[in-house]
């Protein structure tokens, strides 16, 4: 079978809540999923709990590469997270530079310079600034940027358009899109349209309360 993402009966707990259960999904190369849902439903944490970055209750989520072996799927994804991991007091050049050299390129692939990236997003121009000094959405962008300057097969999106302009929107699309097409995975927390060609789309509810009733509660 070609590269994947599987997971298989993820379930995340938080005090009293449970913020989801039994999240199941495989994604092979050039495939992508948007998980969508209402404010504090789950989707930033699921995107966490595949990644490993939150404790699960249940199930396991990785990325299955070369010889059918299984990763954890940190290994072989970027994650974009709501803060854009950049240093305010570096450059972005230096920041995509220091990004570059941390992360190295996953195999199957290689990222490109940070002129390169920076091109990609329309942004060649604010490459000697300091991060602090760019607008919201020139932050944006060059926190995509990152995505590009080291090659990873799953990229792990968390409302990537967040602050872009609709210019910018369809440049990332476009870059989605050809991520997709390098057989590349994607999956996307969203409010909005992505442009993402076929994705799948999962519905996020929200988190119940693992104990139903009150006075029962009090007795644990
Ligand atoms: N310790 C906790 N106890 C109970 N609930 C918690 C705890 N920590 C987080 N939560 C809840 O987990 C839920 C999931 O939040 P999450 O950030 O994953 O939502 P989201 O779908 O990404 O929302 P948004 O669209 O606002 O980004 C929220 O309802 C939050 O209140």
């Amino acid at each position: 079978m070609a590269l994947r993402i599987e997971a298989a009966g993820l379930s995340v707990s938080r005090g009293d809540m449970l913020i989801f259960s039994n999240l199941s999904l495989t994604l092979s190369a050039g495939q992508s999923m948007v998980f969508t849902g209402p404010n504090g439903a789950g989707k930033s944490t699921a995107l966490r709990a595949l990644l490993g970055l939150v404790g699960k209750t249940g199930g396991h989520a990785h990325f299955i590469g070369e010889n059918e072996t299984a990763l954890p799927l940190a290994f072989a994804a970027h994650y974009l997270a709501h803060q854009n991991a950049m240093k305010p007091e570096l450059t972005a050049r230096e920041n995509l530079a220091v990004w570059k050299r941390i992360l190295g390129d996953f195999e199957g692939g290689a990222g490109l310079d940070p002129e390169e990236a920076a091109d990609a997003v329309g942004l060649e121009g604010v490459l000697d600034l300091p991060f602090a000094y760019l607008s919201a959405g020139q932050k944006r962008r060059i926190a995509f940027a990152r995505l590009l300057v080291a090659w990873r097969p799953v990229w792990l999106l968390d409302e990537p358009t967040a602050a872009l302009d609709k210019a910018a929107r369809e440049t990332v699309a476009t870059l989605m899109n050809s991520h997709l097409g390098k057989g590349g995975i994607i999956i996307a927390a969203t409010h909005e349209p992505l442009g993402l060609e076929a994705a799948e789309a999962m519905a996020f509810t929200g988190p119940t309360r693992l104990v139903a009733d009150p006075f029962m509660a009090e007795a644990f």
